[in-house]
């Protein structure tokens, strides 16, 4: 059975390319004629994920009718994937697997229903969890959580993307596993903040634990199952993601620690996600003092210290 994969990016590419090596046939889409094209020739992806070669079993295209087979993974960013899939409506009634981490900040959806939304009749799921699209690339041990509704769906797409580097757990909780996956990637700016300003380990991993209690109270309050967030779509990618300058959510941080300037064409999901967060925290009057906090340093409304100090200061608490 084939999958296609949309969006060549980081992400898209490691995934054809595990996929391939493991004898699946993958069609990898680029919205670039010039990058696909490339890429076709090159065997690599030069922008992206340069030094790992794509498989035999890859084809790269730029052409949308070009996807093969029911399933489609969607790797493109979160703020992307309403304009992705708005463009590709032959996907529409095909298995959609969002490998994307974030809440669209236009209307406070995550994932699964902005799929829901735009492709009524496809089945949506998504895959997330701690993974570095060059580890990956590389074939190194990777475990993942694939979450869908639809049991009997989910237990073919488990065997479909399992690879020999690529362990894959299943879950029937799309809300735990979105939201696990958006909101490490604020931890982790919150994490790269205070280590990029000099305040400590102890520090970061106070953050860590107070920002797995945020995602907990925010994902509970949706309807997710707490031991989701326990898995690795939560815990496993807040510890990752929170721990390696290999991230670039952390490594936006540590800039905002260190007062310096970050590429802004490179993909830093947790920053729309926090104030697309807090906004729905303040709807449902969840606190989310870390996440409020990492808002306040986007809009420069506080420095790192200061932020840090208003934490401090909140009134005592039972743990
Ligand atoms: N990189 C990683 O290690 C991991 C990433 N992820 C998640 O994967 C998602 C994608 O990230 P990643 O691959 O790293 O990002 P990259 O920045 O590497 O690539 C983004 C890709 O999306 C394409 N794209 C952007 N906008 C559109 C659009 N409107 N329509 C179609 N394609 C579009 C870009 O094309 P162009 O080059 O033309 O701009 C590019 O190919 C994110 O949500 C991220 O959190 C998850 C786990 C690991
Ligand atoms: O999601 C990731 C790791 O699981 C990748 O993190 P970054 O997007 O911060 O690089």
């Amino acid at each position: 059975m084939s999958v296609s994969v949309l969006g060549a990016g980081a992400f898209g590419t490691s995934l054809a390319i595990s996929l391939g090596l493991g004898g699946v046939p993958v069609t990898l889409w680029s919205r670039d004629p010039s990058q696909a094209k490339a890429m076709q020739e090159s065997r690599e992806n030069a922008l992206r994920l340069p030094s790992a070669k794509l498989p035999d079993a890859v084809k790269v295209t730029s052409d949308l009718n070009e996807l093969q087979g029911d399933v489609v993974l969607l790797a493109v960013p979160m703020q992307k994937l309403r304009a992705a899939l708005e463009a590709a409506p032959m996907l529409d009634g095909k298995t959609l697997v969002a490998c994307c981490k974030g809440i669209e900040l236009t209307s406070g959806q995550g994932p699964i229903e902005i799929i829901q939304s735009v492709a009524a009749n496809a089945t949506p799921a998504i895959l997330t969890g701690p993974s570095f699209a060059a580890d990956i690339a590389k074939g190194l041990p990777t475990a993942l959580t694939l979450a869908c509704e639809d049991e009997h769906a989910l237990q073919s797409l488990q065997a479909l993307l399992m690879t020999p580097n690529l362990r894959i757990y299943r879950s029937t909780d799309t809300v735990g596993a979105s939201i696990g996956g958006a909101l490490k990637n604020v931890m982790a700016i919150a994490c790269g903040a205070a280590m990029g300003a000099g305040l400590g380990e102890s520090a970061r991993a106070s953050l860590i634990t107070r920002g797995f209690a945020e995602m907990n109270r925010m994902a509970t309050a949706m309807g997710a199952q707490a031991d989701t967030l326990a898995g690795l779509s939560g815990f496993g990618d807040l510890i990752l993601t929170c721990t390696s300058e290999q991230s670039r959510n952390y490594s936006y941080g540590l800039s905002l620690g260190r007062a310096e300037t970050f590429d802004a064409n490179i993909t830093v999901e947790g920053a729309a996600t926090a104030r697309a967060t807090l906004a729905r925290a303040e709807a449902l009057k969840i606190d989310m003092p870390i996440t409020q906090a990492v808002v306040a340093l986007l809009d420069q409304k506080l420095n790192v210290r200061e932020a840090m100090s208003q934490l401090l200061a909140r009134p005592p608490k039972k743990e």
